[in-house]
């Protein structure tokens, strides 16, 4: 994959201002998906979805503009030899990307940028200033995932045979070391979205405090769900009393109104 490059310093500068975007990623099935549209709905006002485009069909259900730009392939080809991409990838026969309008809308609201990400768009973005909070999303065990891609229903037995082979690989990369900032293993639902919420509140509470935006020096493995796969915590996992938990995160809608507008920074 061909990272899209930056195109002047007013863009690299429009694209990270304001609150640190989060970068879900993790194989097809873990559950991206269904923690991020809790998460948007539970705070509609706080984070703001980056529509990536892709060149496959949508699902049923699927809307074009909100879930993606559904686009052909000589479109999006044009779009990043205009480079209009922050990044994009090639995943199981179809092209994925984020554009640096996706992120620029998001941010236009004042709202912290969420995208949606394959492992190989979470290496690229590295290489831009986003500055992300880096979060992996995965299965409990291989064979669950296979069951909940297949009780989804979306996939063909060849595309889902791609989305496996894709997610082995993807399991084995993001074991690297500081690769990601929290890994969750998403066994029961409700426990992996507080865990999502819980680190998505701890780091606006560091960067509201300090108005930096500080990367995360280690990767952590959450704590509730990790004995389902046999890990062991890291030192320093994460541990948010519930009545911190809960008192922080009701007044994250008012840091915000503390938070740097879109706009403001750019010079
Ligand atoms: N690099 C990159 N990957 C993306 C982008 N948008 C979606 N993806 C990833 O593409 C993969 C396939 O997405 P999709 O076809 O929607 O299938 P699903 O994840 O199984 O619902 C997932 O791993 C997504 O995280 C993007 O803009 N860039
Ligand atoms: N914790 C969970 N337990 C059981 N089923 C789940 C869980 N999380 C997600 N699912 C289901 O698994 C399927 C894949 O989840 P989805 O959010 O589409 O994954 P992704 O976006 O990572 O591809 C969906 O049908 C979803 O309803």
């Amino acid at each position: 994959m061909i990272l899209g490059r930056m195109r002047g310093a007013g863009i690299a500068r429009a694209v990270m201002q304001g609150p640190r975007p989060v970068v879900l990623s993790g194989p097809s099935g873990a559950g991206k998906s269904t923690l991020l549209k809790k998460l948007l709905k539970d705070y509609e006002n706080v984070f703001g979805f980056s529509v990536s485009h892709t060149t496959r069909q949508p699902r049923p259900g699927e809307v074009n503009g909100k879930d993606y730009h559904f686009v052909t392939r000589e479109e999006m080809q044009k779009e990043i030899d205009a480079g209009e991409f922050i990044e994009h990838a090639e995943f199981s026969g179809n092209m994925y990307g984020t554009s640096k309008g996706a992120v620029q809308a998001v941010q236009a609201q004042n709202q912290i940028c969420v995208l949606d990400i394959d492992i190989q768009g979470v290496k690229n973005i590295k290489k831009t200033e986003l500055n992300p909070i880096y979060i992996s999303v995965q299965p409990p065990s291989i064979e669950i995932l296979e069951k909940r891609l297949r009780d989804r229903k979306t996939e063909t037995e060849e595309s889902l045979q791609k989305r496996l082979t894709a997610a082995r690989v993807d399991l084995e990369l993001s074991k690297e070391p500081g690769l990601f900032d929290l890994v969750i293993i998403n066994d029961d639902l409700e426990k992996a979205y507080s865990e999502l919420k819980a680190v998505l509140l701890e780091d606006r509470e560091v960067t509201t405090a300090l108005q930096l935006l500080p990367p995360h020096a280690e990767t952590r493995t959450s704590t509730a769900n990790a004995e389902h796969r046999g890990a062991v915590a890291a030192p320093g996992s994460l541990e948010v009393s519930k009545a911190r938990l809960d008192g922080a995160w009701s007044k994250l809608g008012e840091w915000k109104l503390f938070l740097p507008v879109a706009g403001g920074a750019a010079g």
